[in-house]
């Protein structure tokens, strides 16, 4: 930007400041649920879903109180569900199945479901060359949705608004995702990093967490751990309820009529901002700021007094937030996170990467308290899921640019659940209301 133009745009910022601004008392004037969130930060009820509850508070005698975090997926508790899961088992196919079907599939139905899956796992032809090859770019999320929107152009029935149509376009959509994400990595690798260009086809007796792996590494090898660990992960990320900001513009966007194609590529564009799923590339990109700053992982005064100059918007980002800390739902837990941890203290083992956890298990201990001190407000801060998954993803070998794309491999499959609930049971386009306070120039 030159200086001439960076001028002008201060100047017109000023302007639209002034004009803009909205003082914070009319919010409780009015009675404005600033963020759809009513005074104690709880959600307004919007809609009811079959599909999954998150829960962080519970009723006792009478007052909402602060509880251990639970996600249930289609009545199951999300423990029982991987729980479920054999020592090897890939369970992807499985729990995908029963978020959008809504009961769990017998062997035979989960059989035909992976075949129809893996029918879906092609790109049409010369997609990599003509479309992923075209301006890649590093955030892999932008790229994906200028794919997402391309795929439209494709689909002979993009518009077809029957039910059957949409079922298929998502499972279609489930099944290209990893490939539109991978494929765009490595484009990216070989036009802006001066790498090499690697287009493995996925194979068809391979889950996808094992497809993911496979065509992400130039020698397609993997081990059965890596896999299972990411197979976990992804089924951690698959659902979160109807109010999550990318699944709730899901729902918003199809309760307009839009197709599968455009719809997606909203709940990417969500999706994709650090205060949501791009939570998880801010989280490395903080922990390795911290890493430079902080000389001992255990001195937790050493830690505080950096984690107090990030809350203070003095470092890091200057947006004054720990990455991975909070959440809209959870108060003293995120279930996910806790299963997370399992995986991340045998795998940090393994890798010898014990002090970075310790550094990531003092960062746990210490901001929920610094977040209140500094907010003034004693209300219970947890460590959310993106807290510990880009540290397994790390350990996985997995570029960060991928972070948030995996997050989007997994969620698609909530984000397909509540778009079939909104076309089967709503025919509503959403349309909330906004009360004007601009002051009238005429009668
Ligand atoms: C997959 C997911 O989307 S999980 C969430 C991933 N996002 C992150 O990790 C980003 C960091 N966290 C946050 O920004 C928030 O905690 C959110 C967006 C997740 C939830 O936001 P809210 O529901 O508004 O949080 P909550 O009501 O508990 O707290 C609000 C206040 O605490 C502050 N706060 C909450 N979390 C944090 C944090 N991690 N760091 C610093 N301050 C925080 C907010 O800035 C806000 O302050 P304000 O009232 O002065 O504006
Ligand atoms: O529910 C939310 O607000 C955020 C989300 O998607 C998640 O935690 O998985």
């Amino acid at each position: 930007m030159s200086q001439g133009q960076s001028k002008y745009l201060e100047r017109q910022i000023s302007i639209c400041k002034e004009n803009d601004e909205i003082s914070p008392r009319l919010y409780s004037e009015y009675g404005v649920n600033l963020g759809l969130r009513d005074p104690d930060g709880k959600g307004v009820l919007t809609g009811l879903t079959n599909i999954s509850a998150v829960n962080g508070t519970k009723v006792i005698s009478g007052k909402r109180v602060p509880c251990e975090g639970e996600l249930w997926y289609r009545g199951y508790r999300i423990e029982t569900l991987i729980n479920s899961l054999g020592e090897n088992e890939m369970g992807f196919g499985k729990i995908a199945y029963l978020l959008l079907m809504g009961e769990l599939p017998s062997d035979e139905e989960q059989k035909t479901f992976t075949s129809a899956v893996r029918h879906y796992r092609k790109l049409p032809t010369n997609f990599v060359r003509d479309v992923i090859m075209k301006a890649p770019s590093s955030d892999i999320m932008n790229s994906m949705s200028r794919s997402i929107l391309t795929l439209a152009s494709y689909d002979s029935e993009a518009k077809n608004p029957s039910l059957q149509n949409n079922l298929r376009q998502c499972l279609q959509l489930i099944g290209q995702f990893p490939m539109l994400a991978v494929y765009a990595y490595h484009a990216h690798v070989f036009t802006n990093l001066d790498g090499s260009m690697y287009v493995h086809n996925p194979k068809s007796e391979l889950s996808t967490a094992e497809n993911f792996l496979m065509m992400l590494r130039p020698d397609q090898s993997f081990s059965t751990v890596e896999a299972k660990t990411l197979d976990t992960a992804m089924i951690l990320h698959m659902e979160h309820g109807g109010g999550n900001n990318s699944t709730f513009t899901t729902r918003v966007v199809t309760s307009s009529g839009s197709d599968t194609y455009s719809t997606i590529s909203a709940a990417m564009s969500s999706l994709k901002g650090p205060k949501h799923g791009g939570a998880n590339i801010k989280v490395m990109n903080m922990m390795n700021d911290i890493r430079k700053n902080v000389k001992d992982f255990s001195d937790e005064d050493e830690i505080a007094y950096y984690l107090r100059k990030i809350l203070s918007g003095e470092v890091l980002d200057h947006k004054g937030l720990i990455y991975g800390m909070g959440h809209a739902v959870y108060t003293l837990s995120d279930p996910r996170e806790k299963i997370f941890k399992k995986y991340v203290k045998q795998l940090a083992k393994e890798k010898g990467r014990e002090n970075d956890l310790l550094l990531y298990e003092n960062i746990e201990k210490l901001a929920p308290e610094l977040i209140n001190e500094k907010r003034k407000v004693k209300k219970p801060v947890c460590a959310n899921v993106d807290f510990y998954s880009g540290f397994v993803f790390n350990m996985l070998n997995i570029p960060i640019e991928l972070y948030t794309p995996l997050f989007a491999v997994a969620r698609i499959v909530g984000w397909s659940a509540h778009r079939m609930e909104e076309l089967i049971c709503t025919d509503k386009i959403i349309r909330p209301a906004y009360m004007s306070v601009m002051e009238k120039h005429e009668n």
